[in-house]
């Protein structure tokens, strides 16, 4: 009998990648493939420390983790406000690399590992797909932003051809955007924020496009969503990709089956720091949906001004809230008013790192105010809680406009911080507007559920995913 195939899944190394991606190598290690997961030295040795992934992955015999450097120093932040530094030092240190680990994977390896069937890679490093051609090996990028977002992507050579980009300042922000289908309902203010820029060499903007357009060379393309969140822009897509797999939610999927499964243990964390999980008991102590959750995710850094209107908007909206302030990812110290301290010990609480999915399920949380990363904003929708969006970078833009005019599931809180916009969102979300949130939160909430089951979409995507796999396997 044939071997099983043997995947390996290369996720760009930053916290919003490796776990989407690690929940795709756990539903195919599910299934019984073979998968080598490839991390960063960095991002692994945070994962060791912060998380018992060994052991949780242990109970898999295909799986196993081999790492490559990302080569920046360890000291290097790694923000959002950086990440220009870490794709050069992708593309100088990890890209040789990874021919080097390609190549010893190519043949059966010493540990029973049979010989690479392909690659899932990153979309945002499409190196891998020309060291894999070389190779023979397929390759399947995932881009782990929205569909949405991936869209726009794919649309600024339009774009530009009509005038709408490059960015000529801050005029037309709010104009809606006319020249492309798909993007009828976005404005310049919506499109990823490395269109902000009206020099088309600028490195980021130049990385993003280039990778997307480098994107329809590869065996296919995988999104972390279902089809009835972003049916527009799947549409869309698939005119210029017909071999798409939209496998969203991936954290639910990887839920409903382990549901499905009594054998396999709970989901693990993938956090690249110390979840502080005494949030919990407090959450416990508070009223049915009376807490506005906050967290800017792994990327985000604040100023010492957005800090305080941030922290004065949350104290005078008089609600409960649990704050997760990453270490480091303000760039302030100095004094602290004493209202901000006295309403954050009668209604607040702080966090370092907090488990957030089990934060967003928690029945005392009714609202989250977040920077609209994709896991994030696909966590929040699974669990029906509605968001104040505050977009901090890249494809956060796409998804607040989402949030706030698509899917009418929160507010969009953009280019803004002001303390009494926070304050009057946060009533608006809780109390005044919280009826027609609910009843859109709730809908997606139970589109997305029945996207995973047993039928699904997602599911049947998954399933069409590792046909495909073993049709490569056979063709091998
Ligand atoms: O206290 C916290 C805060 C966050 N998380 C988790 O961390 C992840 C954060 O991911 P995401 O919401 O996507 O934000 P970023 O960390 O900013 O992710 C990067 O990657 C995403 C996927 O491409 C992009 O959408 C973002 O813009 C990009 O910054 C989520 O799974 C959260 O559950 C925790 O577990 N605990
Ligand atoms: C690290 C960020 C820059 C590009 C990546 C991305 C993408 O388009 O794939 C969007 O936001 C972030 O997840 C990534």
């Amino acid at each position: 009998m044939a071997q099983k195939p043997h995947v390996l899944i290369f996720p760009f190394p930053v916290q919003g990648h490796i776990n989407c991606m690690l929940k795709l190598a756990e539903l195919l290690c599910c299934r019984g493939l073979h998968v080598t997961f490839l991390n960063s030295h960095h991002i692994h040795e945070r994962l060791l420390c912060c998380t018992d992934i060994h052991y949780h992955f242990s109970q898999y015999p295909t799986f196993h983790f081999e790492t490559i450097s990302d080569g920046l120093p360890a000291d290097h932040p790694r923000t959002g406000d950086r990440v220009v530094e870490l794709f050069h030092a992708v593309n100088a240190t990890t890209k040789p690399q990874f021919r080097d680990i390609l190549t010893g994977l190519q043949f059966h390896s010493p540990n029973g590992r049979p010989a690479l069937t392909c690659i899932i890679a990153d979309g945002i490093m499409s190196f891998t797909v020309d060291v894999a051609k070389e190779l023979h090996i397929p390759t399947i990028l995932f881009r782990t932003v929205s569909a949405s977002c991936f869209w726009a992507f794919l649309c600024v050579p339009k774009l530009l051809e009509a005038g709408e980009l490059p960015f000529n300042g801050e005029n037309d922000m709010d104009k809606l955007l006319s020249s492309v289908p798909g993007l009828e309902r976005f404005r310049m203010r919506d499109l990823p924020s490395f269109c902000r820029t009206s020099n088309l060499a600028d490195p980021g903007f130049q990385v993003v496009i280039s990778e997307t357009l480098q994107n329809l060379k590869a065996d296919g393309l995988l999104l972390n969503t279902f089809e009835d969140l972003e049916e527009s822009a799947l549409s869309h897509i698939r005119t210029h990709i017909p071999k798409l797999y939209t496998v969203g939610p991936l954290h639910a999927h990887l839920k409903a089956r382990e549901a499905s499964s009594p054998a396999l243990q709970q989901p693990s964390s993938s956090s690249l720091w110390k979840e502080d999980r005494s949030c919990m008991a407090w959450l416990d102590r508070k009223p049915l949906n009376s807490v506005i959750y906050v967290s800017f995710g792994s990327m985000t850094v604040l100023t010492r001004n957005q800090l305080f209107e941030f922290w004065h908007g949350l104290v005078n909206s008089g609600k409960p809230f649990l704050w997760v302030i990453r270490p480091k990812s303000v760039n302030a110290d100095g004094d602290i008013p004493a209202e901000l301290l006295e309403g954050t010990r009668k209604r607040g609480y702080m966090v370092g790192w907090a488990p957030q999915q089990e934060v967003l399920a928690h029945p005392a949380v009714g609202g989250f105010l977040t920077h609209s990363g994709w896991n994030s904003t696909l966590e929040s929708i699974c669990e029906g809680v509605p968001m104040i969006c505050w977009p901090f970078y890249a494809d956060q833009q796409v998804n607040s406009r989402l949030v706030g005019e698509v899917w009418k599931v929160g507010l969009d809180m953009k280019d803004t911080c002001e303390r009494a916009t926070v304050e009057k969102m946060i009533k608006d979300l809780m109390d005044v507007k919280r009826d027609e949130f609910i009843l859109c939160a709730k809908e997606k909430a139970k589109l997305a559920r029945k996207s995973v089951e047993q039928a699904g979409s997602s599911h049947c995507n998954l399933d069409r995913l590792i046909d495909d796999i073993n049709m490569m396997n056979f063709a091998k």
